[in-house]
């Protein structure tokens, strides 16, 4: 169950200079290049559906972190509402660094035992998750610059290094080394044939 790297992320996650952060960048502008203001937060939670789900996910997160209890209890309601209104079960209990980036919401299942660095790009349908459902688990550590391609399955208390891109499709249950492309083998063909023109004018 330890993880060295879960106290100091979760201090760091835990605060409301990370929060403030975190807004800036995936609410206000990506590029980073805009002050942090909660008036302009506002501004674009109120016209844009995706930071809004980046706006209650991180509020949601700051609120669980808390020592009260009644904020904790929010912070639960919030996630429950993200999950069923976009169909990412992202726990909001998880330690996720600044510019998390997600194009496609569906499908996103993100355990609570892990430790997410920054900007990680996570596509649709893909699983962060434990290996077993047994109770007394460690953590999943990812690290700063990690490129998820679409349906992947990442499982276990594994480690994956900075500057992966880990391909659509992918199953991958152990450490990925820094700077590295990972992906699984293909296990079937693609099969081409020519069935002329199917189209009736
Ligand atoms: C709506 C949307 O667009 S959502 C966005 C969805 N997009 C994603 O999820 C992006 C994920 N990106 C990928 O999977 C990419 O294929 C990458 C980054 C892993 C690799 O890209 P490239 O380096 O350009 O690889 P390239 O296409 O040249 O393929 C090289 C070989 O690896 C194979 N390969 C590439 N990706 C995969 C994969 N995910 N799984 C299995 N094999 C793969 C290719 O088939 C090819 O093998 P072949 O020569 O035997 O046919």
């Amino acid at each position: 169950m330890d993880n060295p790297l879960v106290s100091s992320a979760s201090d760091k996650v835990t605060g409301y200079e990370h929060l403030k952060e975190c807004l800036r960048i995936e609410v206000i502008k990506r590029d980073g290049g805009k002050r942090f203001s909660w008036l302009k937060v506002f501004h674009r939670v109120a016209f844009n559906r995706k930071k809004r789900f980046y706006f209650w996910w991180r509020i949601a997160n700051y609120l669980y972190k808390s020592s009260s209890s009644r904020q904790r209890k929010i912070a639960k309601i919030i996630g429950v509402n993200l999950a069923r209104k976009y169909g990412a079960d992202i726990s909001i209990a998880a330690h996720i660094g600044t510019g998390m980036k997600i194009n496609h919401y569906v499908g996103i299942v993100i355990r609570a035992e892990c430790v997410i660095g920054d900007n990680v790009n996570i596509r649709q349908n893909t699983t962060i998750g434990r290996k077993k459902s047994t109770p007394d688990i460690g953590y999943i550590t990812i690290g700063n610059n990690v490129d998820i391609g679409a349906n992947s399955c990442i499982l276990g208390d594994i480690v994956i290094g900075d500057n992966v891109t880990i391909g659509a499709m992918s199953f991958i249950n152990k450490d990925i080394p820094a700077n590295t492309l990972v992906y699984s083998q293909k296990t079937t063909q693609i099969v081409i044939k020519n069935i002329g023109s199917t189209i009736q004018h």
